[in-house]
């Protein structure tokens, strides 16, 4: 059986010591096109090391690139849970800020199957990590969604419902990424070595025309853009920040985030404006300073 609910839900979490330096930062963050105009000073905060800014979601490759070492290999193996690389696409991702990330650090991070629903079509798996630093110091929490087609049907919850939507209203602000046609490729770089996001070939065999740009691609140059079009370019100002991946893009293409305030609440979608405005991330909120 691809997924074993049992042995998943009662598996220990896994522990894993992390470090990175400035170099990782300046990489993640090139990854997400930053430094493209590096002539403007406060574009290059994001890609030289004299007063770098990280951004948040720096978080969700913390201690993965290339000075952890060695890449690691892509795979979807752990306990209970063992599928077919192809299938899986990521779903949704959350992320909570305990304190500001600093360009040079460490951190204990714990990582556990918090869940595993069944849409019928698909299992939804619920990743949860806890990060601290090495006094013990809660640095961020983050959940991940999993989406593996064809794996659902085993049974289980379908998950909570949850009620997507923006303001009936104009958008506050509007904002405009571009990615360039070699931005996964550089992305990966950062940790997530999926030949989904590089290999033509394997991107077909996964269902899709090219290879697809990363879902926390997508995620970090939205967070860019917010952080840079209406948070005066401090990223510490991002409290949480939690998002549906709704739609695929291939990089190359841009995203156009519509942006909605509410106090100290954003709602935000993103859209890829070459391909008739289709989702990219729905469900989207931030909570900022
Ligand atoms: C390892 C890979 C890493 C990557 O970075 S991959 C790149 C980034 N990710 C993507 O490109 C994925 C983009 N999203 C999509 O393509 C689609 O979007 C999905 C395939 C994920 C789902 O679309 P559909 O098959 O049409 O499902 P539905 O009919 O919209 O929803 C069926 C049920 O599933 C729930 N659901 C849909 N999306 C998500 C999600 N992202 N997380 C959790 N639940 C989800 C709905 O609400 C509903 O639920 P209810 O049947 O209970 O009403």
């Amino acid at each position: 059986m691809a997924i074993d609910l049992e042995v998943a839900l009662s598996a220990e979490p896994t522990v894993r010591e992390a470090s990175w330096t400035d170099r990782d930062v300046m990489l993640y963050q090139l990854g997400l096109g930053a430094g493209v105009n590096a002539l403007d000073p406060a574009e290059l905060t994001w890609v030289y090391e004299k007063g770098l800014k990280v951004l948040p979601t720096f978080a969700m490759v913390a201690g993965q690139g290339v000075s952890a070492g060695v890449l690691p290999a892509a795979s979807m193996s752990m306990p209970g849970i063992d599928i077919d690389l192809r299938k899986i696409l990521h779903g949704g991702q959350s992320l909570t800020l305990h304190a500001p990330i600093p360009s040079t650090g460490a951190a204990r991070i714990s990582t556990r199957i918090a869940d595993v629903w069944d849409k019928g079509k698909a299992a939804v798996i619920v990743l949860e990590t806890a990060a601290e630093d090495l006094d013990g110091n809660p640095l961020w929490t983050t959940g991940m969604q999993i989406w593996a087609r064809g794996e659902g049907g085993f049974g289980g919850s379908a998950g909570p419902e949850v009620v997507a939507g923006v303001p009936d209203r104009a958008p506050d602000k509007v904002l405009t990424s571009s990615t360039s046609t070699s931005q996964a490729l550089v992305y990966r770089l950062s940790g997530d070595m999926n030949p989904l996001h590089a290999d033509p070939s394997f991107a077909k065999m996964a269902g899709f025309d090219a290879p697809i740009l990363h879902g926390l691609a997508s995620y970090g140059i939205v967070c860019k853009a917010v952080v840079d079009g209406i948070l005066d370019g401090d990223p510490t100002r991002v409290k949480n920040y939690s998002v549906r991946f709704a739609g695929s893009l291939f990089p190359g293409e841009s995203i156009t985030t519509s942006v909605w305030q509410d106090g100290n609440t954003l709602t935000l979608a993103a859209t890829c404006p070459e391909r008739e405005n289709s989702p990219v991330l729905t469900h989207a909120t931030m909570e900022i300073n």
